[in-house]
Parts: structure tokens; sequence; C-alpha cells
């Protein structure tokens, strides 16, 4: 059966494994799904992911995968027996490698990113030399992705909507770039809220310093956690 996967993940970019778990430990976030990407797994590696597991969190794997596909699929197999509910791929790192990455995965989902949310549109013109709207190129994107198997994309919550017209609904949108209002947005560029998250109809957020550097972070995690299972009219 197909991993579950919840609303919300806390991002834990950490130097190193004591800290997160001390975060962890410290703010009463026992068992909460957490997200361990490049800067905690490049320090601590497979341990780190056992750990969490063995503790009870929920752990999604976010190491953007993106080689040739024989590569990308032995990686993404190698990464999928930690127990994971979902890693991640490069959309661009086209059909086939998104394909053989699925297959290698097993139970664990695979979403593949779009373009990071620390992008814009000019970025994308002049930096990448892709002449293409993101409000285009981000749907297509998501449609490569959806014909090649996976079973989503990350993208902005701006984006959600033009995806699922393209994908249908059942493809899952996860989108970073989540800050509260009046926060700062640092380096990222595309960014929403929380309750624009859940208006624009995003799967699963993902939620970094807007947590992690809180004064009370369990107070940020419930608020975030109420606003996107709220049955309210946006
Ligand atoms: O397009 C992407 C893909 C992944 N991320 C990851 O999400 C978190 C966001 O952290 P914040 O502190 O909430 O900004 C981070 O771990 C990124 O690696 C993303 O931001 N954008």
């Amino acid at each position: 059966m197909m991993k579950q996967m919840y609303p919300l993940y806390i991002a834990l970019d950490f130097p190193d494994g004591e800290r997160a778990l001390h975060f962890l430990e410290h703010n009463n976030l026992e068992e909460v799904p957490v997200k361990v990407g490049m800067e905690l797994f490049y320090k601590e590696g497979p341990p780190i992911v056992r750990e969490l597991r063995k503790r009870g969190h929920p752990v999604f794997l976010d190491l953007k995968v993106h080689d040739i596909p024989n590569t990308a699929e032995g990686a993404v197999r190698s990464l999928s027996s930690l127990d994971v509910d979902v890693l991640t791929v490069h959309a661009q790192g086209g059909k086939e490698m998104m394909n053989r990455a699925k297959q290698a995965a097993g139970e664990t989902r695979v979403l593949a990113v779009t373009h990071l949310t620390s992008m814009t549109e000019a970025m994308l013109n002049a930096e990448l030399g892709v002449h293409a709207a993101m409000e285009e190129i981000i749907p297509h994107l998501a449609l490569q992705a959806d014909e090649s198997g996976v079973d989503g994309v990350v993208c902005s919550v701006h984006e959600v909507n033009a995806i699922k017209e393209k994908t249908g609904e059942d493809f899952l949108t996860l989108t970073p770039g989540i800050r509260l209002e009046g926060e700062p947005s640092h380096d990222q560029k595309r960014t929403a809220t929380p309750k624009k998250a859940k208006e624009h109809g995003a799967d699963v957020v993902v939620v970094g310093r807007a947590i992690t550097q809180a004064k009370d972070p369990g107070a940020v995690y419930d608020y975030i956690l109420k606003e996107l299972e709220s049955n309210e009219p946006g």
C-alpha cells in the first residue's frame, strides 16, 4: 500500500541531528511529520532518518534527486529503503528519469520539483535562459511528471490551480515557501500564507523557518495545522 502523506511537514533544516532532535523534544513536537533535507542528511546520513522513524516521526526525505535515469533509479531505491513517506526528484531530469525513480520507490511516494520556490520568472528567463512564463512552464513540467507516473509535484501555492487543471485533482501538490502574514520571506520568492495554501487546494505544505525560528514553535505549528484543517471558506 502506498505511504500516507500528512498536511504539514516541518522542514528540519538544522546543521546536525543533535540540534534537530533537541528542537523537536523541547517544543513538544513529538511524532509530528518532518522533512529531512540536504543540510541534515548530508551531515548525519541514514541514521538520522532511522532515529526519527524510531521516535514516531513520519519522514519526508527531500534530496531532490537529479541525475541520469540509471543513477536516479538506484539513488531512489536506496533512499526508499529508509521507510520514508515521500521523496523528491527534479522534474527537469526528464520523464524517463522520473518514471524509473517511481518504479524504484516501491510504496514511497515520489514528487517532482518543478521550479524552486526561490526562483522568479525573471531569474528563469535571464539566468536559466528559459523564455517562458512561470505560469506556463510549471504546469507543463507538472504534466510531464504526471505522464511519467510520479505521484505529484513540488510547486508554489500560486501554481496549484493551473497544475490541477492540467493533471486532475488527484495529482498531489506539495508547497514550500510558506510564510505567516508580514513575516520576512528570506531567500524564498514565490511565497504564500497557510490560509492561501488551503484556499488554493495545496495537498501538503512544508514549513521551515516560520516554525523553527519562532519564539514558540509548538504554537505556530498548531496554528498552521488549524488553518490547513479549517473548513471555513477563504
Ligand atoms: O521549491 C522548493 C523545494 C523545496 N524547498 C524546501 O522547503 C523548505 C522551506 O523552508 P522555509 O524555511 O520554510 O523557507 C526548505 O527545506 C527547502 O529546501 C523549498 O523551499 N522550495
